[in-house]
């Protein structure tokens, strides 16, 4: 399998690696590829769109008038070696299948109908394959959304496989969300194996300026099926899930591809337990020299020479990631839960410790100014967890939780150590049980069904409805108690302070302690709720999570727990004309590592995942600090910004509130 590097390009935030493909932006953001596209290049290749009749993709207006491309008229087989599976009659051949193309130049890909656009910006992914048709697929549900697609199950006509679906809408997409599109796309096809999520086809849909990825579909991911009630991970069972991670990465680090967005939502089960890495959008290639971006991975998920503003960092990113899952099955909360970049930073150090005096001076990080601690911090990890975590998984943890990124070895040391290698050994993905297919998106479906239900009658209910999806108006009293809490306990942060597993995080999560004597299967840390920040919802307690959850979203902005998000995140990360970043804004900036509207990803500013009317939304704009290196102070001013914050959003969301139940009686009234 071959392995690529990539070119970088310099943005206003510094660098931001791309990899070889070019974007033709007059083909993507200004000038989509368009229904009337009939002769491409010049060539003979005909397109032609014709109307759906079978009403596959009924529950969309867009696939209603017109989903499939049955294209080529003329496949024309001149300028290409082109092998058409099946259904290819006289007129309207159907490409169906992926077939081999073994000429693979960009006319030839053309003609075999993907869109020129696509060939430019991920030529080399389309080779050897031919677009599949819509209408070869039978559209069941929507089981998952994303920064910029929505996942749906479906059956595949041919075959009648159930898969899924992956919608990518390149319409309006700008120039960079098409650039990543297009890297996840190269990136997949560059893997194969069987604990990374295989890419089994396209879909071009002109007619809906979209585009399908067609994956196997998995019954679960991890963070669905570690919060379900009643299951409980043995040792040997959170092995053999660690082990397949492992696996999975040790594969995309061997090809050069860094995941950068590690997390329980992101590894997907198939019904036999077999794990696979997914969603490969922040994904890259690095094998090259080229800087870059540090804006990735979901917060609580994201290591500390990252926040730090690391420009060179390696495969030692992903292993951090996959030692917050570790600790996340043994304890079942997630480690680090910070609501910010600030407090995720604060967070890693008091757990882990602050890095060496040495390691400051050689690493030379962009942020180490602003978050570089008065103090040493001592680490405190092993202690902490010594009664929840048993020895071997904590001395894995350890390493992999290391504060310095060198320090945590490899995936392959990880794989040889004791946790892999003693009693009880990881069970097989087949002796694990069977669980009923449950996703987190599925949970936050539930959850939503069951608050519409016992919150339509009134006003009151309509307040608590918006407290739990929103800790804004509704969830005030509870909320401000915690923040306030939270307030106290940033004032004693210092050099002594100790990572308190159960207080830290606010968490209300039953944790039942690890018997370090229990040594075999029946091992379980009871309430395994492996969480990310958009499903970690707090079961009682306090509701502090709650709030994290509004202002760690996911990443493409568009989680439940907008509109408070709305107000934290639409801070911009401003950059003054030397090219040094406004701290005050960054530091209530949108957490969750690079996104479509993350300014350090594109000139052009917000991009996907916020219209306008959301983006004027900016509740707080003034700086939180003005010194540097004053962590403690920093956080506190920083609480206090958030606090004002939910007090914005609260009044915002009144208003709001207000406005539509006017416009609702209004329309009612049939004025
Ligand atoms: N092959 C699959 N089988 C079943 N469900 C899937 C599959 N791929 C994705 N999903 C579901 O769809 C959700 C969103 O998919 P994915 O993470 O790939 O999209 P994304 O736009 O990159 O999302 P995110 O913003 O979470 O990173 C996943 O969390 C998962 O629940």
């Amino acid at each position: 399998m071959g392995c690529v590097s990539s070119k970088g390009v310099r943005t206003n935030d510094g660098y931001m690696e791309t990899n070889h493909v070019s974007i033709p932006k007059d083909r993507t953001s200004k000038k989509q590829p368009s229904s009337e596209d009939t002769s491409v290049n010049g060539n003979d290749a005909t397109l032609r769109l014709i109307p759906n009749t079978n009403h596959v993709f009924s529950d969309e207006e867009e696939e209603k008038k017109s989903f499939e491309m049955k294209s080529l008229e003329s496949v024309s087989q001149k300028d290409t070696t082109v092998e058409l599976l099946d259904n290819v009659g006289p007129l309207q051949p159907r490409v169906s299948r992926i077939a081999s193309v073994s000429n693979g130049d960009r006319t030839a890909k053309v003609i075999a109908g993907w869109p020129s656009w696509l060939v430019s910006v991920a030529g080399e992914a389309l080779s050897g394959w031919l677009p599949r048709s819509a209408d070869s697929f039978e559209k069941l549900e929507m089981i998952g959304q994303g920064t910029y697609s929505n996942v749906y199950r479906a059956r595949d006509l041919e075959t009648n496989q159930i898969v899924a679906l992956k919608k990518v809408r390149f319409a309006n997409m700008d120039p960079e969300s098409v650039r990543f599109m297009a890297r996840e796309i190269i990136i997949l096809r560059r893997l194969n194996h069987p604990n990374v999520m295989k890419l089994q086809g396209l879909i071009i849909s002109k007619a809906s300026a979209s585009m399908y990825l067609v994956f196997e579909y998995m019954d679960h991911d991890l963070t669905g099926l570690a919060s379900t009630p009643g299951i409980k991970f043995s040792q040997a069972q959170i092995k053999c899930y660690m082990k397949q991670l492992m696996l999975g990465l040790e594969h995309c680090h061997s090809c050069g591809v860094l995941h950068r967005d590690i997390k329980g939502s992101n590894l997907l089960l198939d019904r036999n337990n077999n794990l696979k890495i997914a969603d490969f959008g922040l994904s890259t290639f690095y094998q090259r020299k080229q800087p870059l971006t540090s804006r990735v991975v979901t917060l609580w998920y994201r290591p500390p020479e990252l926040l730090l503003g690391s420009t060179d960092y390696g495969v030692t990113a992903d292993l951090w990631s996959t030692g917050c899952i570790l600790a996340e099955l043994f304890t079942g909360k997630p480690l680090l839960p910070g609501r910010t970049e600030v407090e995720q930073m604060h967070k890693i150090f008091k757990l882990c410790g602050s890095p060496s005096e040495e390691y400051w001076r050689r690493s030379r990080l962009r942020h180490a100014t602003i978050f570089k601690p008065q103090h040493q911090y001592k680490r405190c990890l092993a202690e902490t967890y010594k009664d929840l975590i048993p020895s071997s998984a904590l001395a894995l943890l350890d390493v992999l939780l290391a504060v310095e990124p060198e320090a945590r070895g490899t995936t392959s040391s990880a794989l040889q150590s004791e946790f892999f290698t003693t009693k009880p050994f990881p069970s097989e993905p087949s002796s694990l049980p069977r669980y009923q297919p449950r996703k987190e998106f599925d949970i936050k479906l539930r959850e939503e069904e069951a608050r519409r239900r016992k919150g339509a009658s009134s006003k009151q209910n309509e307040q608590k409805r918006f407290s739990r999806a929103v800790p804004a108006p509704g969830a005030n009293a509870e909320l401000l108690a915690s923040i306030q809490k939270r307030l106290g306990e940033t004032n004693q942060t210092s050099v002594s302070e100790t990572f308190n597993p159960e207080g830290d995080s606010g968490s209300g999560f039953r944790i039942e302690p690890h018997n370090p004597n229990t040594n075999g299967d029946n091992h379980s840390n009871g309430s395994s709720h492996l969480r990310t920040q958009r499903s970690y919802v707090q079961r009682g307690g306090a509701q502090l999570s709650r709030f994290s959850n509004s202002v760690a979203p996911n990443r493409d902005g568009s989680s439940q727990f907008g509109s408070m998000r709305d107000a934290l995140v639409n801070q911009r990360w401003l950059e003054d004309g030397s090219g040094n970043c406004n701290l005050s804004q960054r530091l209530l900036e949108k957490p969750n590592g690079l996104r479509k509207d993350d300014p350090s990803s594109s000139s052009k500013g917000p991009l996907m995942g916020y219209d306008g009317e959301k983006r004027e939304r900016i509740h707080y704009s003034g700086p939180l600090i003005s010194g540097e290196g004053n962590l403690d102070e920093m956080l506190k001013e920083h609480e206090r910004q958030i606090l004002l914050a939910v007090r914005r959003a609260q009044a915002d969301k009144a208003k709001r509130d207000v406005s539509r139940q006017a416009r609702g009686s209004f329309l009612a009234n049939g004025s």
